[in-house]
Protein backbone atom coordinates (compact mmCIF):
# COMPACT_ATOMS: atom_id res chain seq x y z
CA UNK A 1 0.00 0.00 0.00
CA UNK A 2 1.42 3.61 -1.00
CA UNK A 3 1.39 5.68 1.94
CA UNK A 4 1.62 9.58 1.83
CA UNK A 5 4.49 10.12 3.96
CA UNK A 6 6.04 14.37 5.60
CA UNK A 7 9.18 13.71 7.33
CA UNK A 8 10.46 16.20 9.24
CA UNK A 9 14.06 16.38 10.36
CA UNK A 10 15.97 19.30 12.81
CA UNK A 11 19.47 18.61 12.17
CA UNK A 12 23.17 19.06 14.08
CA UNK A 13 23.33 21.68 12.55
CA UNK A 14 20.52 23.44 14.59
CA UNK A 15 19.97 25.67 11.74
CA UNK A 16 16.02 24.61 11.26
CA UNK A 17 13.28 22.53 10.59
CA UNK A 18 13.02 20.35 7.03
CA UNK A 19 9.73 19.28 6.20
CA UNK A 20 9.82 16.96 3.11
CA UNK A 21 6.49 15.11 1.24
CA UNK A 22 6.92 11.56 -0.60
CA UNK A 23 4.78 8.80 -1.96
CA UNK A 24 6.50 5.63 -0.81
CA UNK A 25 5.09 1.91 0.41
CA UNK A 26 8.17 1.94 2.31
CA UNK A 27 10.07 -0.21 -0.01
CA UNK A 28 10.65 2.28 -3.05
CA UNK A 29 10.09 5.86 -3.27
CA UNK A 30 7.11 6.55 -6.37
CA UNK A 31 7.58 10.24 -5.83
CA UNK A 32 8.91 12.76 -4.43
CA UNK A 33 6.30 16.23 -3.07
CA UNK A 34 7.15 19.50 -2.13
CA UNK A 35 9.43 20.66 0.49
CA UNK A 36 9.75 23.06 3.22
CA UNK A 37 11.69 24.33 5.51
CA UNK A 38 11.24 26.71 9.06
CA UNK A 39 14.62 28.22 10.15
CA UNK A 40 15.24 28.74 14.05
CA UNK A 41 15.27 31.75 14.77
CA UNK A 42 18.35 33.07 16.95
CA UNK A 43 16.77 33.07 20.23
CA UNK A 44 15.48 29.30 19.36
CA UNK A 45 19.40 28.75 18.21
CA UNK A 46 20.36 29.74 21.20
CA UNK A 47 18.38 27.86 23.23
CA UNK A 48 19.03 24.85 21.77
CA UNK A 49 22.45 25.24 21.99
CA UNK A 50 22.11 25.62 25.50
CA UNK A 51 20.08 22.47 25.41
CA UNK A 52 23.15 20.46 23.72
CA UNK A 53 25.45 21.50 26.66
CA UNK A 54 23.03 20.70 29.43
CA UNK A 55 22.44 17.64 27.91
CA UNK A 56 25.74 16.35 28.53
CA UNK A 57 24.20 15.57 32.10
CA UNK A 58 21.88 13.57 31.22
CA UNK A 59 21.44 9.87 32.20
CA UNK A 60 17.79 9.09 31.73
CA UNK A 61 16.32 9.74 28.38
CA UNK A 62 12.86 10.90 29.11
CA UNK A 63 14.67 13.13 32.05
CA UNK A 64 14.33 17.22 31.01
CA UNK A 65 16.02 19.03 33.29
CA UNK A 66 16.99 22.59 33.42
CA UNK A 67 16.46 24.60 30.24
CA UNK A 68 15.51 20.90 28.39
CA UNK A 69 12.35 21.18 28.91
CA UNK A 70 12.25 24.76 27.71
CA UNK A 71 13.69 23.41 24.76
CA UNK A 72 11.69 20.60 23.83
CA UNK A 73 8.38 22.64 23.55
CA UNK A 74 9.95 25.49 21.76
CA UNK A 75 10.92 22.02 19.26
CA UNK A 76 7.62 21.05 19.38
CA UNK A 77 6.33 24.41 18.38
CA UNK A 78 8.74 24.93 15.46
CA UNK A 79 7.88 21.47 13.98
CA UNK A 80 3.69 22.10 14.12
CA UNK A 81 4.36 25.43 12.58
CA UNK A 82 6.40 24.09 10.03
CA UNK A 83 3.97 21.21 9.23
CA UNK A 84 1.02 23.83 9.21
CA UNK A 85 2.69 25.96 6.87
CA UNK A 86 3.92 23.38 4.54
CA UNK A 87 0.08 22.11 4.56
CA UNK A 88 -1.18 25.82 4.14
CA UNK A 89 1.15 26.54 1.35
CA UNK A 90 0.50 23.39 -0.37
CA UNK A 91 -3.44 23.46 -0.06
CA UNK A 92 -3.26 20.16 1.91
CA UNK A 93 -5.63 19.17 4.50
CA UNK A 94 -4.34 17.05 7.51
CA UNK A 95 -6.22 13.98 6.23
CA UNK A 96 -4.35 14.20 2.97
CA UNK A 97 -1.07 12.99 4.54
CA UNK A 98 -0.86 9.17 6.22
CA UNK A 99 2.03 9.64 8.94
CA UNK A 100 4.84 12.27 9.65
CA UNK A 101 7.74 10.82 10.75
CA UNK A 102 9.35 13.16 13.55
CA UNK A 103 12.84 13.15 14.25
CA UNK A 104 12.89 15.20 17.09
CA UNK A 105 16.39 17.15 18.22
CA UNK A 106 19.54 14.84 19.35
CA UNK A 107 20.84 16.75 22.37
CA UNK A 108 22.88 13.64 22.92
CA UNK A 109 24.14 10.61 21.43
CA UNK A 110 25.92 8.06 23.96
CA UNK A 111 25.46 4.50 22.12
CA UNK A 112 27.75 3.04 24.28
CA UNK A 113 25.78 3.67 27.26
CA UNK A 114 22.52 2.95 25.50
CA UNK A 115 21.28 6.20 25.33
CA UNK A 116 20.67 8.72 22.75
CA UNK A 117 17.65 11.66 23.33
CA UNK A 118 15.87 13.30 21.09
CA UNK A 119 13.74 15.98 22.35
CA UNK A 120 10.09 16.62 20.95
CA UNK A 121 6.87 15.98 22.22
CA UNK A 122 5.22 13.37 19.38
CA UNK A 123 1.85 13.34 20.89
CA UNK A 124 1.53 17.29 21.61
CA UNK A 125 2.74 17.34 17.99
CA UNK A 126 0.26 15.16 16.66
CA UNK A 127 -2.91 16.66 18.53
CA UNK A 128 -1.39 19.91 16.88
CA UNK A 129 -1.37 18.84 13.56
CA UNK A 130 -4.31 16.31 13.79
CA UNK A 131 -2.06 13.81 11.77
CA UNK A 132 -0.43 10.19 13.39
CA UNK A 133 3.01 10.86 14.12
CA UNK A 134 6.01 8.34 14.15
CA UNK A 135 9.20 9.17 16.59
CA UNK A 136 11.52 7.93 18.64
CA UNK A 137 13.50 5.87 15.52
CA UNK A 138 17.07 5.69 17.13
CA UNK A 139 15.93 4.16 21.09
CA UNK A 140 15.36 0.77 19.78
CA UNK A 141 18.13 -0.04 17.84
CA UNK A 142 20.15 1.80 20.56
CA UNK A 143 18.46 -0.20 23.53
CA UNK A 144 20.02 -3.45 21.35
CA UNK A 145 23.15 -2.50 21.22
CA UNK A 146 23.21 -0.53 18.20
CA UNK A 147 24.54 2.78 17.15
CA UNK A 148 21.28 4.20 16.61
CA UNK A 149 23.05 6.20 13.81
CA UNK A 150 23.11 6.89 10.84
CA UNK A 151 19.48 5.87 9.82
CA UNK A 152 19.10 7.25 6.66
CA UNK A 153 20.95 4.79 5.25
CA UNK A 154 17.80 2.41 3.84
CA UNK A 155 16.82 5.55 2.20
CA UNK A 156 20.70 6.56 0.70
CA UNK A 157 19.75 2.66 -0.62
CA UNK A 158 16.15 3.56 -2.02
CA UNK A 159 17.49 6.58 -4.05
CA UNK A 160 20.76 5.16 -5.29
CA UNK A 161 18.26 1.99 -6.66
CA UNK A 162 17.79 4.50 -10.14
CA UNK A 163 21.06 5.98 -10.42
CA UNK A 164 23.28 5.01 -13.25
CA UNK A 165 26.60 5.13 -11.41
CA UNK A 166 29.58 3.28 -11.45
CA UNK A 167 29.60 0.85 -8.03
CA UNK A 168 30.25 0.57 -5.51
CA UNK A 169 28.22 4.34 -4.88
CA UNK A 170 29.31 6.17 -1.80
CA UNK A 171 26.30 8.96 -0.40
CA UNK A 172 27.74 11.46 2.06
CA UNK A 173 25.84 13.30 3.99
CA UNK A 174 27.79 16.64 5.56
CA UNK A 175 25.21 18.20 8.33
CA UNK A 176 26.33 19.27 11.64
CA UNK A 177 28.19 15.85 11.70
CA UNK A 178 29.04 14.11 8.49
CA UNK A 179 28.01 10.34 7.25
CA UNK A 180 28.49 7.83 4.48
CA UNK A 181 26.54 4.92 3.39
CA UNK A 182 28.08 2.47 0.91
CA UNK A 183 26.12 0.38 -1.53
CA UNK A 184 27.41 -2.26 -3.87
CA UNK A 185 25.14 -4.07 -5.70
CA UNK A 186 22.09 -4.88 -4.08
CA UNK A 187 23.58 -6.78 -0.73
CA UNK A 188 26.06 -4.74 0.41
CA UNK A 189 24.70 -2.15 2.79
CA UNK A 190 27.83 -0.06 5.02
CA UNK A 191 27.04 3.22 6.87
CA UNK A 192 28.76 4.97 9.80
CA UNK A 193 29.64 9.18 10.69
CA UNK A 194 33.03 9.80 9.53
CA UNK A 195 33.37 12.71 11.59
CA UNK A 196 32.48 16.48 11.52
CA UNK A 197 30.63 18.12 9.14
CA UNK A 198 29.96 21.47 9.49
CA UNK A 199 29.33 21.91 12.78
CA UNK A 200 33.11 22.93 13.79
CA UNK A 201 33.55 25.50 10.94
CA UNK A 202 29.85 26.52 11.36
CA UNK A 203 30.77 27.17 15.08
CA UNK A 204 33.95 29.04 14.78
CA UNK A 205 32.72 30.72 11.80
CA UNK A 206 29.94 31.51 14.75
CA UNK A 207 33.17 32.56 16.93
CA UNK A 208 35.13 34.95 14.94
CA UNK A 209 32.82 36.30 12.39
CA UNK A 210 29.66 36.77 13.80
CA UNK A 211 28.08 34.37 11.12
CA UNK A 212 26.09 31.35 10.97
CA UNK A 213 28.32 29.48 8.22
CA UNK A 214 30.95 29.70 5.65
CA UNK A 215 28.60 30.71 2.95
CA UNK A 216 29.79 28.77 -0.30
CA UNK A 217 33.13 28.27 1.34
CA UNK A 218 34.29 31.83 0.41
CA UNK A 219 36.21 32.50 3.54
CA UNK A 220 38.21 28.97 3.46
CA UNK A 221 39.04 29.66 -0.12
CA UNK A 222 41.20 32.44 0.77
CA UNK A 223 43.10 30.35 3.80
CA UNK A 224 45.50 27.89 3.86
CA UNK A 225 44.86 24.44 5.84
CA UNK A 226 47.25 23.26 8.40
CA UNK A 227 47.89 20.04 7.34
CA UNK A 228 50.11 18.86 9.77
CA UNK A 229 46.98 19.72 12.50
CA UNK A 230 44.66 17.82 10.53
CA UNK A 231 47.00 15.02 10.37
CA UNK A 232 47.05 15.21 14.04
CA UNK A 233 43.51 14.84 14.52
CA UNK A 234 42.76 12.13 12.00
CA UNK A 235 45.02 10.12 14.92
CA UNK A 236 41.65 9.82 17.22
CA UNK A 237 40.85 6.42 17.71
CA UNK A 238 37.70 7.29 15.98
CA UNK A 239 39.08 7.63 12.54
CA UNK A 240 41.09 4.45 12.50
CA UNK A 241 38.06 2.72 13.88
CA UNK A 242 36.01 0.64 10.95
CA UNK A 243 31.79 0.86 10.50
CA UNK A 244 29.85 0.91 12.07
CA UNK A 245 30.08 4.16 14.70
CA UNK A 246 28.55 7.20 15.20
CA UNK A 247 29.14 10.47 17.01
CA UNK A 248 27.50 13.60 19.22
CA UNK A 249 27.25 16.39 17.57
CA UNK A 250 30.17 17.95 20.24
CA UNK A 251 32.31 15.03 19.97
CA UNK A 252 35.19 16.78 18.95
CA UNK A 253 34.46 20.07 20.02
CA UNK A 254 37.57 19.81 22.18
CA UNK A 255 39.99 20.11 19.01
CA UNK A 256 41.30 23.58 19.61
CA UNK A 257 42.77 25.41 16.63
CA UNK A 258 45.24 27.72 18.21
CA UNK A 259 45.46 31.40 17.43
CA UNK A 260 45.36 31.29 13.41
CA UNK A 261 43.96 33.86 11.05
CA UNK A 262 39.68 33.31 10.88
CA UNK A 263 40.62 32.54 6.76
CA UNK A 264 43.30 29.93 7.70
CA UNK A 265 40.91 28.18 10.59
CA UNK A 266 38.24 27.75 8.17
CA UNK A 267 40.56 26.20 5.83
CA UNK A 268 42.09 23.71 8.49
CA UNK A 269 38.57 22.95 9.61
CA UNK A 270 37.05 22.14 6.22
CA UNK A 271 39.98 19.84 4.71
CA UNK A 272 39.60 18.53 8.08
CA UNK A 273 35.76 17.42 7.32
CA UNK A 274 36.71 16.44 3.75
CA UNK A 275 39.79 14.68 5.12
CA UNK A 276 37.46 12.66 7.60
CA UNK A 277 35.00 11.73 5.06
CA UNK A 278 37.97 10.34 2.88
CA UNK A 279 39.65 8.70 5.43
CA UNK A 280 36.93 5.64 5.27
CA UNK A 281 38.00 4.52 1.83
CA UNK A 282 40.93 1.86 3.71
CA UNK A 283 37.89 0.81 6.03
CA UNK A 284 35.40 -0.24 3.27
CA UNK A 285 35.74 -3.40 1.36
CA UNK A 286 36.46 -1.64 -2.04
CA UNK A 287 37.15 1.77 -3.58
CA UNK A 288 34.28 3.82 -3.71
CA UNK A 289 33.68 4.80 -7.55
CA UNK A 290 31.36 7.62 -7.35
CA UNK A 291 30.85 10.02 -4.72
CA UNK A 292 27.35 11.74 -4.17
CA UNK A 293 27.67 14.62 -1.51
CA UNK A 294 24.46 15.64 -0.12
CA UNK A 295 22.98 17.81 3.13
CA UNK A 296 24.10 21.54 3.46
CA UNK A 297 27.59 21.34 3.03
CA UNK A 298 27.22 20.03 -0.58
CA UNK A 299 26.92 23.79 -1.18
CA UNK A 300 30.40 24.31 0.38
CA UNK A 301 32.30 24.71 -2.91
CA UNK A 302 35.54 24.52 -1.22
CA UNK A 303 34.59 21.50 0.48
CA UNK A 304 33.76 19.62 -2.68
CA UNK A 305 37.18 20.73 -4.19
CA UNK A 306 38.73 19.40 -0.59
CA UNK A 307 36.71 15.98 -1.35
CA UNK A 308 37.41 15.83 -4.16
CA UNK A 309 41.31 16.50 -4.16
CA UNK A 310 41.39 13.14 -1.88
CA UNK A 311 39.13 10.10 -3.64
CA UNK A 312 41.72 9.32 -6.14
CA UNK A 313 39.97 8.94 -9.30
CA UNK A 314 36.24 8.46 -8.43
CA UNK A 315 33.59 11.00 -8.87
CA UNK A 316 32.41 13.57 -6.70
CA UNK A 317 28.91 14.98 -7.43
CA UNK A 318 26.61 16.98 -5.69
CA UNK A 319 23.16 15.52 -5.52
CA UNK A 320 21.30 17.77 -7.07
CA UNK A 321 23.74 16.97 -9.87
CA UNK A 322 22.05 13.57 -10.20
CA UNK A 323 18.71 14.80 -9.60
CA UNK A 324 18.20 14.28 -5.89
CA UNK A 325 16.75 17.38 -3.06
CA UNK A 326 19.78 17.66 -1.17
CA UNK A 327 18.21 19.73 1.58
CA UNK A 328 15.31 17.88 1.69
CA UNK A 329 16.96 14.40 1.81
CA UNK A 330 16.96 13.66 5.09
CA UNK A 331 13.64 14.60 5.96
CA UNK A 332 12.40 12.56 2.57
CA UNK A 333 14.14 10.02 4.89
CA UNK A 334 12.38 10.05 7.94
CA UNK A 335 8.44 9.86 6.09
CA UNK A 336 10.37 6.99 4.31
CA UNK A 337 11.16 5.60 7.62
CA UNK A 338 7.75 6.40 9.27
CA UNK A 339 6.45 4.29 6.07
CA UNK A 340 8.46 1.44 7.07
CA UNK A 341 7.92 1.51 10.78
CA UNK A 342 4.68 1.32 10.38
CA UNK A 343 5.35 -1.66 8.15
CA UNK A 344 7.38 -3.65 10.29
CA UNK A 345 10.22 -3.77 8.03
CA UNK A 346 13.76 -2.91 8.90
CA UNK A 347 15.31 0.59 9.96
CA UNK A 348 19.08 -0.22 10.62
CA UNK A 349 21.24 -3.63 10.19
CA UNK A 350 23.89 -4.84 11.53
CA UNK A 351 26.21 -3.26 8.69
CA UNK A 352 24.57 0.68 9.04
CA UNK A 353 24.40 0.16 12.97
CA UNK A 354 25.73 -2.71 14.44
CA UNK A 355 22.82 -3.77 15.85
CA UNK A 356 23.24 -7.39 16.00
CA UNK A 357 19.94 -8.14 13.94
CA UNK A 358 17.99 -6.03 11.25
CA UNK A 359 15.99 -3.68 13.32
CA UNK A 360 12.51 -2.09 13.06
CA UNK A 361 11.53 1.04 15.12
CA UNK A 362 9.56 3.92 15.56
CA UNK A 363 6.59 4.56 17.82
CA UNK A 364 3.24 6.21 16.82
CA UNK A 365 1.11 8.72 19.17
CA UNK A 366 -1.90 9.47 17.50
CA UNK A 367 -3.75 12.41 17.31
N1 LIG B 1 25.47 28.00 0.82
C1 LIG B 1 26.14 27.31 1.76
N2 LIG B 1 27.49 27.36 1.78
C2 LIG B 1 28.20 26.69 2.69
N3 LIG B 1 27.65 25.94 3.65
C3 LIG B 1 26.32 25.85 3.69
C4 LIG B 1 25.48 26.53 2.74
N4 LIG B 1 24.20 26.23 3.05
C5 LIG B 1 24.24 25.42 4.12
N5 LIG B 1 25.50 25.20 4.51
C6 LIG B 1 25.97 24.41 5.65
O1 LIG B 1 25.09 23.35 5.87
C7 LIG B 1 24.64 23.34 7.23
C8 LIG B 1 23.24 22.78 7.30
O2 LIG B 1 23.30 21.49 6.76
P1 LIG B 1 22.15 20.45 6.95
O3 LIG B 1 20.84 21.14 6.91
O4 LIG B 1 22.42 19.33 6.02
O5 LIG B 1 22.46 19.98 8.43
P2 LIG B 1 21.60 19.17 9.43
O6 LIG B 1 20.53 18.43 8.72
O7 LIG B 1 21.24 20.09 10.52
O8 LIG B 1 22.68 18.20 10.02
P3 LIG B 1 22.77 16.60 10.24
O9 LIG B 1 22.78 15.96 8.90
O10 LIG B 1 24.08 16.48 10.92
O11 LIG B 1 21.63 16.21 11.08
C9 LIG B 1 24.75 24.79 7.68
O12 LIG B 1 24.90 24.86 9.07
C10 LIG B 1 26.00 25.22 6.93
O13 LIG B 1 27.15 24.88 7.61
C1 LIG C 1 22.28 10.88 16.85
C2 LIG C 1 22.00 11.75 15.66
O1 LIG C 1 21.06 12.50 15.64
N1 LIG C 1 22.86 11.62 14.64
C3 LIG C 1 22.69 12.35 13.38
C4 LIG C 1 23.86 13.31 13.22
O2 LIG C 1 23.71 14.07 12.03
C5 LIG C 1 24.38 13.38 10.97
C6 LIG C 1 24.90 12.14 11.63
O3 LIG C 1 25.04 12.57 12.99
C7 LIG C 1 23.87 10.99 11.59
O4 LIG C 1 24.41 9.91 12.27
C8 LIG C 1 22.54 11.36 12.27
O5 LIG C 1 21.58 11.88 11.40
C9 LIG C 1 21.17 11.29 10.22
C10 LIG C 1 19.89 11.90 9.80
C11 LIG C 1 21.00 9.77 10.26
O6 LIG C 1 20.61 9.21 11.26
O7 LIG C 1 21.24 9.16 9.23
Amino acid sequence: MMLTALGLMSGTSLDGVDVALIETDGKQVKAFGPSGYRPYSPAERNLLRQALSEAVHLAQRDARPGVLAEAERAVTLAHAEAVAAFVAQNRMKPEDIDIVGFHGQTVLHRPEKRLTVQIGDAPALARAIHIPVMHDFRAADVEAGGQGAPFVPVYHRALAHSLEREGPIIVVNIGGVSNITYIDGNDTLIACDTGPGNALLDDFMYRTMNQAFDADGKLAALGKADEAWIARALELPFFVSPPPKSLDRNDFAALKLGDVLPADGAATLTAFTAAAIARIIPLLPRRPRSWIVCGGGARNRTMLQMLRERVGSATVEAAEAVGWASDAIEAQAFGFLAARGLKGLPLSYPGTTGVPMPMTGGVIARP
